[in-house]
């Protein structure tokens, strides 16, 4: 049995990211960047008006002396005006401010008759609501560069200097195989001994949260054949394998057999924790397998504590539980030499340990916003000293 901390660090050797996609930029929010983008054009692509007003050379105002009006420039305008010295042009946000002139006095600022113009703003200066062009961006200059994660605003940042496709890490396909002769589906009746199917709801429920839109579910019987032929078609078909349950010592858990007879080369089995302590990983061709033990709170525990782990490698993104330091409201103390996760609720200054801590157990979990790590070698927590807590963004 090896410490949690070995079992990360086995993780985050293990795995590199996948090959990189092109992607039309509407499918590409939440990767990040496997390429520098560099602006195609000049943004904005000409001198553009700020305001509704007008357009004029500033050298051609002086004070108190009205301007004569030589035409009109809505936006989107794609009539080029000549030069009109000492004229000024009726202009709308967003329309190019035309050749000759360099200045938008707002409407407001102006008494205007339908020839003349009188500026009422002694304070405008040179250059006044013009947005220069290449302003946001000149054409060829970097505009995002590799690792950089595509945020809704840098996906509208890169539409609006005319980006349309970008080179990203994938999010992993994932096969989610869910194992137990006792499960029935929520919904139908419960003969006795069965218990209610909810691993896949919650692992599905989280990747969905995390972005992953590509997930399968099967469900396996406790058979070594079957869950074998089931693991190798969910290798054949997707870059990473979860399976819940059947990883324990009983003479029905069957998933490091299968995981073997797949060629699944063992990172580890078994790690110094509570709750998931029959927590298996393991690698083939980059391809993550994990053996999540079958309790439900064991499953999502694991899950947060190492699967996002392996995902963050895979997509680049870092997807791992923040963690944060902050004094415990009551007092835990425990016998055995493993990691606990516990589930708390933090306030924003402390943490509170929840109660239906058993990994059988999801009700606490359901309100839950963080987990309490409790090192292997802490044997007591005293009221108010800081614990670790790792926040569970969803
Ligand atoms: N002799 C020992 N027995 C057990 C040990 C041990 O070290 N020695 N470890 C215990 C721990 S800790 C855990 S966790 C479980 C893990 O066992 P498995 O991964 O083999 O899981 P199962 O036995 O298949 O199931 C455990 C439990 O979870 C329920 N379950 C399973 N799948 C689902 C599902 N999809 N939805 C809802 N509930 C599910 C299942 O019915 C069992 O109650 O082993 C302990 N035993
Ligand atoms: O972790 Mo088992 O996950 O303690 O029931």
């Amino acid at each position: 049995m090896i410490s949690v901390t070995e079992a990360k660090k086995r993780i985050a050797e293990a795995f590199h990211a996948l090959e990189p996609v092109t992607m039309h930029l509407a499918d590409a929010a939440g990767k990040v960047l496997a390429e520098d983008l560099h602006a195609p054009f000049d943004i904005p692509a000409f001198a553009q008006s700020a305001m509704d007003g007008y357009a004029f050379a500033f050298q051609d105002w002086q004070p108190g002396k009205p301007l004569g009006i030589a035409g009109e420039v809505p936006a989107g305008s794609g009539i080029i005006k000549k030069k009109m010295p000492g004229k000024a042009f009726r202009i709308f946000t967003g329309a190019p401010v035309p050749a000759g002139t360099d200045t938008v006095i707002m409407q407001e600022k102006t008494n205007a008759t339908h020839d003349a113009l009188t500026l009422q703003d002694e304070h405008i200066r040179h250059g006044a609501n013009v947005r220069p062009k290449g302003s946001e961006i000149k054409a060829g200059e970097i505009a995002m560069k590799k690792s950089h994660l595509l945020t809704p605003a840098s996906i509208g940042f890169l539409a609006g200097i005319g980006i349309e496709k970008a080179t990203v890490y994938p999010n992993p396909e994932i096969s989610l195989i869910v194992t137990g002769n006792e499960l029935q589906d929520p919904g139908k009746p419960l003969q006795y001994g069965q218990v209610y199917e909810s691993n896949s709801y919650a692992l599905v429920a989280v990747l969905q949260f995390f972005g992953i839109e590509s997930i399968k579910v099967y469900r396996a019987k406790d058979d070594l054949r079957t869950l074998k032929n089931m693991l190798q078609q969910a290798l054949d078909e997707s870059d990473m394998v979860l399976l819940t349950g059947g990883v324990s010592v009983g003479k029905y858990d069957f998933v490091t057999e299968a995981a073997a007879a797949c060629k699944v080369e063992s990172l580890f089995h078994k790690v110094k924790q509570k709750p998931g302590k029959p927590l298996y990983s393991g690698i083939k061709m980059n391809k993550p397998v994990f053996g999540l033990p079958g309790n439900p709170s064991s499953v999502l525990t694991c899950f947060y504590e190492y699967v996002l782990d392996a995902i963050s490698l895979l997509n680049k993104r870092n997807l791992s539980l923040p963690v944060v330091r902050t004094p415990l409201e009551g007092v835990y103390t425990k016998t055995n030499a493993l990691t606990h996760f516990l589930k708390g609720y933090y306030d924003g200054s402390k943490v509170t340990l929840l109660d239906a801590q058993e990994s059988y157990r999801m009700r606490s979990f359901a309100t839950a916003n963080c987990l309490i790590k409790v090192d292997e070698e802490t044997e007591r927590c005293e009221e108010g000293s800081l614990v670790e807590i790792h926040l569970l963004t969803c």
